[in-house]
């Protein structure tokens, strides 16, 4: 694969007055591997996925049925302070809006996932994504920032602290909210227990910036190819430029419209693994603009940190209902899912499964 800098420069695509040809895309099969119904449109549909209040005394059905529905689902009064939205939007404008040669200097290293660079998930696709983006997967992110911000890293680094100490409090706030709409308890999952016991300290998570610079030819481009994520679940806070869709079998595309202080929660493949496949992972892109970049930000919730196996609740399967899935760890499915992207949860799905 050519390296960034011998080929059109994803740092300076905002500055791009035509759409280059090996980022043009046509929808084919190809270009949206997990659900080959969704490549028939680049069109949204008039449906919105909810937005859950979640100091809502129906919280857990609510969410429950968003979840098993959607796979998706927004929330608000999730108690992520309005300035730390808006600081780490901040942080990541000041990022991008550096010259391509000072990114260059974080990029990703070859065998490296965390730093500067394309989607991971970019070598399964012929064409190339309207998009940059910043990977935080461990603590390698400080010696890139110190990198990028000789004078302002400390400040920085501790934006992501707080960042993740929050969402990691949210993300299994949320774990056990639709855990409790299967009946199933925080007890139930020996992990979750002790995930709880110790003030939740123990989990594991990464975090991606992502920006989406404008495009001359939104329509034939593609910010962020479908895909599922490989977590438990994914927090995102978007800017207030939409472009993220999330695809439903019944609907087709549908846009999740950017509200203030709203964050989207979407289901990984390893919630769907958990709960035996009663929770759909839920195939999402991103879409690009004319006039407008965009920025998100992804808290992509891995669930516990180490060789915890993550398995089918066993509540949740039975003779009827045996375990679809075998157990494996995150960092597992993380190698899986980077060797056969589509076919990861084939790949570790049981043959004949009997109980
Ligand atoms: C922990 C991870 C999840 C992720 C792959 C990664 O190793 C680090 C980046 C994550 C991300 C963010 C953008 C979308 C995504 C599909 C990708 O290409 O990189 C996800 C990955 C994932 O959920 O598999
Ligand atoms: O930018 C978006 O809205 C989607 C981002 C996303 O799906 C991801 O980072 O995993
Ligand atoms: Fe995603």
């Amino acid at each position: 694969m050519p390296s960034l800098a011998e080929e059109i420069c994803i740092g300076n695509l905002g500055s791009l007055q035509t759409l280059p040809e090996s980022f043009t895309w046509k929808l084919t099969a190809a270009d949206s591997l997990l659900r080959p119904s969704s490549a028939v449109s680049f069109d949204a549909v008039e449906e919105s996925i909810p937005v859950i209040d979640l100091s809502n005394p129906d919280v857990t059905t609510l969410i429950g049925d968003a979840s098993k529905t959607w796979g998706a689902f927004q929330i608000a009064n999730h108690g992520i302070s309005q300035k730390l939205l808006d600081d780490i939007e901040s942080l990541s404008k000041t990022l991008f809006d550096m010259p391509s040669e000072r990114k260059l200097e974080a990029a990703s290293s070859d065998k490296g996932v965390s730093g500067y660079g394309e989607p991971r998930i970019s070598p399964f696709f012929e064409k190339k994504m309207w998009s940059e983006g910043f990977t935080i997967a461990d603590d390698s992110y400080r010696n890139h920032f110190n990198t990028l911000w000789p004078h302002d890293h400390t400040k920085y680094c501790g934006i992501i602290q707080e960042y993740v100490d929050e969402m990691e409090k949210l993300a299994s706030r949320l774990l056990y909210c639709i855990l409790g709409s299967l009946g199933v308890t925080v007890e139930d999952i020996e992990w979750a227990h002790k995930l709880e016991k110790s003030g939740s300290k123990v989990g594991r998570g990464a975090i991606r910036l992502n920006h989406y610079p404008v495009c001359p030819e939104p329509e034939r481009a593609m910010g962020l190819a479908a895909h599922t994520d490989s977590t438990i679940l994914t927090i995102l806070h978007q800017s207030n430029t939409g472009g993220l869709q999330v695809f439903r079998e019944e609907s087709g595309w549908v846009t999740v419209e950017p509200a203030p202080g709203v964050l989207v929660v979407n289901m990984g493949d390893l919630f769907h693994i958990l709960s035996n496949g009663k929770i759909p992972s839920v195939v999402h892109r991103a879409k690009v603009n004319h006039t407008r970049s965009r920025i998100s930000i992804a808290y992509l919730w891995g669930g516990p940190a180490g060789d915890v196996q993550i398995a089918p609740i066993s509540k949740l399967t039975g003779p009827a209902e045996p375990s679809l899935y075998r157990s494996i760890t995150w960092k597992e499915y993380l190698q899986i899912k980077y060797e056969v992207f589509d076919k990861a949860m084939d790949a570790i799905r049981v043959v004949n499964p009997t109980n």
